[in-house]
């Protein structure tokens, strides 16, 4: 069994929709948020992380609000930040202002890993809850049952080989079993170091310039999920990619 091991944005869901739809979102709703639901121990404990990063005083909330908007306009992957936003966006799939667009090779190609009896999980710097929420709501309809675990920087940083080895263990699967899914080659490359086989999505809508050749820095180079063959890659020791495919090595 090969664990399909897969990121988000830039992966599964295009980056647009994460930067124009998501952050906008988390961006205007957070004041509000924060005003209504600050006092709440789970809410309280994530403000009290930035209020202390930021040496402000926890009563400070318009600051710790204005920081958190930066660090959105920034896109930093504050586990903070990620924590609070998946909160805000609750609202937001549950009223309808949004559901979550899949690359169409998406849907299709985790019902077929999961009917063939893959394992299928997610690491994304968004909050489990946050992934829950939208898997729970895609385009594409509910899919959350098709995935047995999600891990987000609470597991440490994606760009760090320590977060695949902890990711291994938890799943208790050798590295070379699980295939790590992603669009950015710092994390292939931290994840190829601890053990783990990578696929590098390469989107056109996402990167207009494909990343091939020393791009890809040796990572298998697709631009569909429809081109990855797991059950192929386990049965046979070959590298996950259909015939006729090209990849970048
Ligand atoms: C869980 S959806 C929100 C995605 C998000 O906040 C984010 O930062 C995406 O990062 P990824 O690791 O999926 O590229
Ligand atoms: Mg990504």
């Amino acid at each position: 069994m090969t664990t399909i091991l897969t990121d988000i944005e830039g992966t599964t869901s295009s980056i647009s929709f994460v930067k124009d739809v998501l952050f906008p979102y988390a961006r205007a709703a957070l004041p509000g948020f924060v005003r209504e639901h600050g006092h709440a121990a789970e809410v309280r404990r994530w403000l009290d992380q930035v209020a202390i990063e930021i040496s402000a005083s926890a009563c400070q909330d318009a600051v710790i609000v204005e920081t958190l908007q930066g660090w959105i306009d920034t896109d930093r992957k504050h586990t903070a930040l990620k924590a609070l936003q998946g909160m805000v966006w609750a609202a937001g799939y549950q009223d309808g202002d949004f559901t979550a667009p899949l690359y169409p090779d998406v849907a299709p190609a985790l019902r077929q890993w999961h009917a063939a009896g893959h394992r299928l999980a997610v690491y994304s710097s968004g909050s489990v809850p946050a992934q829950k929420l939208l898997f729970a709501h895609t385009d594409s309809g509910d899919l959350v049952s098709l995935f047995s675990a999600f891990f987000d920087t609470e597991v440490g940083g994606k760009r760090d080989v320590t977060s695949y080895t902890t990711i291994a263990a938890h799943l208790q699967q050798a590295p070379s079993d699980i295939l790590f899914l992603s669009d950015v080659v710092q994390e292939l490359d931290a994840a190829r170091d601890a053990g783990l086989r990578t696929v590098l999505l390469d989107r056109r809508n996402d990167y207009p310039q494909p990343r091939s050749g020393d791009a890809a820095n040796g990572h298998l180079r697709v631009e569909s999920f429809a081109q990855i063959n797991p059950l192929q890659a386990h049965t046979a020791g070959m590298w996950p990619i259909t015939q006729g495919e090209s990849s970048s090595v």
